[in-house]
């Protein structure tokens, strides 16, 4: 998908220390408006850190941030008005009930309604986007944690974000409500224009729904792409097994076409039970993580940044048996 040229974020050289503790050293990336980004990275990484940086909420150390063009320590409540936040946690209103409640959170947005972009959301519309409409009579304390965290994401786009965070959006969801929550996410992205970034330790979900990958590890960014990309470029992204003569075989390798070629080229139809696994992104993952953690950050930095988007990973040699 080709993206606005227009940023919606412009992160360079963030940094952020807690006392004595560098929980950023350095974080640099943008987002195109439209464009859905996942940040992922190990617990007490800094994700949060770093989105609560953006949405104002924090205050950096050191860096230069641009959030729809404004720095967030400088953000009124007009740039308020156009980002929508979902945090990890969120507990009050207990006795609103859900409709009430979302007109009411929806009634600030009024005098930031535009031509182009209705505010608020009307709350029964939002109340069917979020599989919320046979609770909307019912008060906030008596829904399910599932049901919260719904409510949560209706209470983070009630005002038509252009900008949405999402921290950790569907923990506690059963697989019905994710599978939901992912098709709003893409709807939100595709039909309203809305720029995501979102942090997940479901890879899956990342891999969905995210169209680049950002992992943060030791306070920087070590891989920016999208999922294919990123899985191109570790040793033995692909698996294949194959049996001959009775025997099974198997190899890892990042050239899996070439690879199958010149495996038929050599043995034939004597090849039998072909199977080629891509690198997951959970794999693509854990590869780049733990070489990073393993002091290789410079390294792992140069093998994995993959700058363009559209993600063209360098052509490897491939190996075959
Ligand atoms: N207010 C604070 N004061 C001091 N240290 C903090 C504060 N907030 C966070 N930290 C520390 O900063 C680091 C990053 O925390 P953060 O919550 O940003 O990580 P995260 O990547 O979101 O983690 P998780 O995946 O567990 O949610 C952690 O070591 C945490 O203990």
């Amino acid at each position: 998908m080709k993206f606005s040229d227009e940023l919606a974020l412009d992160i360079r050289d963030l940094r952020m220390r807690y006392g004595t503790k560098d929980v950023l050293r350095g974080v640099t990336f943008q987002a195109h408006k439209g464009e859905v980004l996942a940040l992922l990275g190990p617990n007490g990484a800094g994700k949060t850190t770093t989105i609560e940086i953006l949405e104002g909420f924090r205050m950096r150390s050191a860096g230069e941030v641009s959030v729809l063009g404004v720095d967030p320590a400088d953000g009124d409540e007009a740039w308020r008005a156009k980002l929508g936040i979902v945090l990890q946690s969120w507990r009050d209103h207990g006795k609103w009930r859900l409709r009430e409640l979302l007109a009411h959170l929806g009634s600030f947005y009024v005098p930031y309604s535009t031509e182009q972009r209705k505010r608020p959301w009307d709350p029964d519309e939002l109340l069917e986007a979020v599989g919320l409409t046979e609770h909307a009579n019912k008060k906030s304390k008596q829904l399910s944690g599932g049901q919260r965290r719904r409510l949560d994401v209706a209470i983070g786009i009630v005002g038509r974000p252009e900008l949405l965070f999402l921290d950790e959006p569907t923990t506690g969801f059963d697989p019905e409500a994710r599978r939901e929550f992912h098709d709003l996410v893409a709807r939100l992205a595709d039909d309203h224009e809305t720029t995501i970034l979102l942090t997940t330790h479901d890879l899956d979900e990342a891999e969905k729904l995210a169209d680049r990958i950002l992992i943060l590890s030791g306070g920087t960014i070590i891989a920016n792409g999208s999922a294919d990309a990123l899985s191109r470029q570790i040793e033995g992204a692909a698996e294949v097994r194959w049996t001959r003569d009775g025997q099974r075989f198997v190899h890892s390798t990042t050239e899996a076409t070439q690879f199958v070629h010149g495996l038929f080229k050599q043995y034939g139809e004597a090849i039998g039970e072909l199977e080629v696994r891509r690198a997951s992104l959970e794999d693509t993952y854990v590869t780049m993580v733990r070489q990073a953690e393993s002091g290789n950050d410079e390294a792992a930095a140069r093998v994995f940044a993959v700058q363009n988007s559209d993600g063209d990973a360098a052509t490897l040699e491939g190996h075959v048996a």
